[in-house]
């Protein structure tokens, strides 16, 4: 046995949790509370917002009036608020009602995030990075946020510039490659995984990300049929191959 398995864990499990049409409950309207309704809109949730309405923050007071997906509760907490919510998120200034939540959640099995004691959370944000698809979450497992938000810019410096659009080319040409051979796993599989880590490493990023419709069918029908992957010189000017990459 490695050293590595006799050391406790440290870690948690990071996840892109899906949480499209489900329902979560945000309790608080303040600063942190308007970054935890940021976070969950752009997960496509429906939230349900309790918080009274002297203590907003202007800025969860512009998601109230702007998101359709928002349905918001003018009062305190009820226990009743926890009724078929999928997730739960307390970030309220009055410790004692938060750890009542966050028990409360955890009798009835919802996951829940507790801003002001982590020792009642089931799972804690970190500091994020989005461009489009591309999600970048740096999280030090609850010992450090301020370094992990510092951590996090100097990363969003080093992101090629193009990577969020070349990620939704990519997945745009994923779709229409398994439209185009569909099946999973088997031969076809490997077939397809092959040509598109040819076409990830042997293309730039900006090449990748300045694809359009024609190009990508390009690739596919001169490209995918005869097992190579074009160069982007090659898918740019119609018909005049350069360079290609074969498919192994
Ligand atoms: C455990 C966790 C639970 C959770 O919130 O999920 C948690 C807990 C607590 N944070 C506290 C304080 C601060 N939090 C921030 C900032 C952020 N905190 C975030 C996440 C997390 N904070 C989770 C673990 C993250 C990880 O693992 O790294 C970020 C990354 C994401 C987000 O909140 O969206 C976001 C940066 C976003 C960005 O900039 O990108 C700052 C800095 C600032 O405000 O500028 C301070 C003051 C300075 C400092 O303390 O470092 C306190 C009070 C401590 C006290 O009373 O002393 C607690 C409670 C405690 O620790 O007991
Ligand atoms: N996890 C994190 O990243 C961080 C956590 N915190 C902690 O998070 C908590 C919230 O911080 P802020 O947003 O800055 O506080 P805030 O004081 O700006 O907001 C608190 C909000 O909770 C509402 N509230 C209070 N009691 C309530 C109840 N019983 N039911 C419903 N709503 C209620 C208030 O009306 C207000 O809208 C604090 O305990 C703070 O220490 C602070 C900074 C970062």
């Amino acid at each position: 046995m490695s050293a590595q398995t006799h050391r406790e864990p440290e870690g948690s499990l990071l996840i892109a949790w899906q949480l499209k049409g489900k329902n979560v409950l945000i309790v608080g309207g303040g600063e942190v509370a308007s970054g935890r309704i940021q976070h969950v809109l752009d997960a496509g949730a429906a939230i349900t917002l309790v918080s009274p309405a002297d203590g907003l923050h202007t800025l969860t007071k512009s998601f109230i009036e702007s998101s359709d997906r928002i349905t918001y509760h003018d009062r305190e907490f009820n226990p009743s608020d926890l009724d078929g919510v999928d997730m739960v998120l307390t970030a309220i200034d009055d410790v004692v009602v938060s750890r009542d939540i966050g028990i409360r959640s955890r009798t009835l099995r919802i996951p829940v995030n507790v801003a002001d004691d982590p020792s009642y959370c089931d799972f804690y944000f970190g500091s994020q990075i989005r461009r489009g698809p591309l999600q970048i979450m740096v999280s030090t497992n609850g010992k450090g946020p301020k370094l992990a938000s510092l951590i996090r810019q100097r990363i969003e410096e080093a992101v090629p510039q193009g990577a969020g659009e070349a990620i939704e080319k990519v997945g745009l040409l994923r779709e229409r490659l398994k439209e185009r051979a569909p099946g999973v796993g088997g031969g076809i599989g490997r077939r397809r995984m092959q040509w598109m880590i040819n076409l990830c490493t042997t293309w730039e990023m900006d090449d990748l990300a300045r694809l359009d419709d024609e190009q990508m069918e390009r690739m596919l029908v001169e490209g995918w049929e005869k097992n190579i992957v074009l160069s982007p010189e090659e898918v740019r000017v119609h018909g005049s191959r350069v360079r290609s990459v074969e498919n192994n």
